[in-house]
């Protein structure tokens, strides 16, 4: 490891290989926040440099300045060893630096070679040359993309590899990626560093960022680390482990995980019979999207619902808040019947809901920080009183959130947008937590936060599940899965049908669970049927 002070790269002329990317002094203010200061950092060529840092620190505003989305208000950025102003991510493809983001930004009902082709019609069109190049690409770097494939049959794994296919299609040789495993269960991780390990084999560079940080060690060959919008070290892989890396990011010691202790009751807090939901799909055959779903959660219980994403949890999670209609079944609350219930009345009721897209459904990114206190809850207290909306107990309350939940920000008349993923995250999650629910219905409730904030995110849930708090989780971080839950069953094809003992099932073989496969641990409630 080397000193924090200590200059990041060699010149280039030293490099082996040579450096693809050297960032120079960038500094990048925000109004109340430095996001970037005087940050330096060479990524050799033909390399994997993995960024790392606490929620805040400064990752996602340099990769952005990488890609031409902001300008730096101090430093020099010189890729291939020339010095360039970017303006615009069209100036940064130009230069030959793709970025694919955390959310995906393809068309659901178009193919693989309109969505690779789109806005890109003038490189080789949009028929046979465009397919036989995508098909050279998918060869070269073993991404086994088919151009034909609807982007909606695609699972999430190959709908990142169309994503990393559009970027070097366009000519990138530099690719950013944006914590593009939190979406992966651990074979896909597998094949997607293998993926990687492919791009720069053949010259290719991969900047990173992740919070994954025995992911990091595993596939890096250089580590940054960034605290508080510095770069504080550089990293060897070989000789680091996670505990250590986490530690040059916060600065301190991690707390050490809690062991397992059980606080499940025998009182029922959610119950859930006979849920059924169908969907019409492209072909227009009615196909049911939940069938027959039986669950049943008690007091101080957390049940973890395991799945590839797209099996049906985000329909469960949304037809247990009102927000979907089922076509048959019930939902029962702590003994009273919600199935017919709006959203409203059952959040009223006690359902705390951290969503799995925080910007559609989580937060208001125009609104100032207080104002998205209230979101959801407007007619509880703090936020309301004697039936009037009170803002100044919502803003007191936001206070103590940002205080409690360390969400780092300058200010609480901030908009939800300014904060950095992980801190907006934190917002959502002490909302919720504040309002002490009954039923905690947690989807992804740490994804893309660090590992501190993990740690004091999980220790939230087990505090408040020692009080009775019953928890739905979904998360597609296996280790979450298995560390928090008391129960675990594994969701396919919209059913429930196998359940795991989280006390001795492995991430690898709940993986393989969820891919359809039967493992050893796995109790089968009902076989996965082909073709339903
Ligand atoms: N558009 C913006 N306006 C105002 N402040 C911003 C803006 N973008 C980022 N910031 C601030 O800059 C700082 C760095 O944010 P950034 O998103 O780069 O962090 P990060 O390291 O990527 O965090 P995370 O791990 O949570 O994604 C944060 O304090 C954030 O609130």
């Amino acid at each position: 490891m080397k000193a924090a002070s200590a200059p990041q790269g060699k010149p280039s002329a030293d490099v082996p290989g040579g450096v693809a990317v050297e960032l120079r002094g960038i500094t990048k203010r925000f109004p109340g926040v430095v996001a970037n200061h005087d940050i330096d950092i060479t990524v050799r060529r033909g390399t994997v440099h993995a960024l790392v840092g606490e929620n805040g620190a400064g990752k996602s505003t340099l990769m952005k300045i990488l890609y031409g989305m902001q300008r730096p208000d101090e430093g020099t950025i010189a890729i291939d060893g020339e010095t360039v102003e970017l303006h615009s991510p069209a100036d940064a493809i130009s230069r030959g630096v793709g970025m694919v983001h955390q959310h995906f930004m393809l068309a659901d009902n178009f193919t693989v070679l309109e969505n690779v082709t789109l806005g890109a019609e003038k490189l080789y069109g949009i028929g046979a040359k465009a397919r036989a190049k995508i098909m050279e690409i998918s060869d070269a770097y073993g991404l086994g993309v088919r151009p034909d494939a609807l982007v909606e049959d695609l699972g999430v794994a190959d709908r990142q590899r169309v994503e990393i296919l559009k970027v070097l299609y366009r000519g990138a040789r530099t690719l950013i990626l944006d914590e593009p495993t939190a979406v992966l269960v651990p074979q896909e991780v597998d094949a997607l560093f293998d993926n990687l390990r492919e791009l720069k084999s053949e010259g290719l560079t991969v900047i990173f960022i992740s919070h994954k940080l025995g992911e990091v060690l595993s596939v890096a060959d250089d580590i940054t680390v960034i605290r508080r919008g510095t770069t504080v070290a550089s990293v060897e892989p070989s000789q680091t482990t996670p505990k250590q890396l986490a530690e040059l990011m916060v600065g301190s010691e991690l707390p050490s995980p809690e062991t397992r202790e059980s606080t499940v009751t025998d009182i029922p807090m959610l119950t859930v019979d006979g849920l059924t939901l169908c969907a019409v799909d492209a072909d227009g055959m009615r196909r049911a999207v939940l069938d027959d779903i039986a669950l049943t959660i008690r007091k101080g219980e957390v049940l973890g619902i395991a799945g590839v994403e797209g099996n049906g949890q985000a329909e469960l999670v949304e037809a247990i808040m009102g927000m979907r209609t089922p076509d048959g079944g019930t939902i029962t609350l702590d003994g009273r019947d919600i199935s017919k219930l709006p959203t409203r009345t059952r959040r009223e009721d006690g359902i705390g809901y951290i969503p799995e897209d925080r910007h559609r459904h989580g937060l208001l990114l125009e609104a100032p920080l207080w104002e998205n206190r209230i979101l959801g809850h407007v007619t509880e207290a703090p936020n309301s009183r004697r039936g009037l909306l009170d803002p100044s107990g919502a803003r007191r309350d936001t206070e103590r959130i940002v205080a409690e939940y360390d969400v780092r920000t300058p200010g609480i008349e901030v908009t939800a947008a300014s904060l950095s993923g992980g801190n907006q995250q934190k917002l959502i999650i002490g909302r919720e937590m504040s309002h002490h629910p009954k039923l905690l219905i947690a989807a992804h409730p740490t994804r893309g936060v660090d590992v501190g904030a993990q740690t004091q995110i999980w220790d939230q849930i087990r505090e408040a599940r020692r009080e009775g708090l019953a928890v739905l989780l979904i998360s597609a971080d296996l280790d979450e899965l298995i560390g928090l839950s008391d129960t675990l069953r594994v969701m396919y094809r919209g059913r429930l049908v196998a359940d795991a003992d989280p006390a001795t099932i492995t991430p690898e073989e709940l993986g393989s669970a969820m891919t359809g496969a039967a493992a050893g641990h796995l109790e089968t409630a009902e076989g996965p049927e082909e073709d339903r």
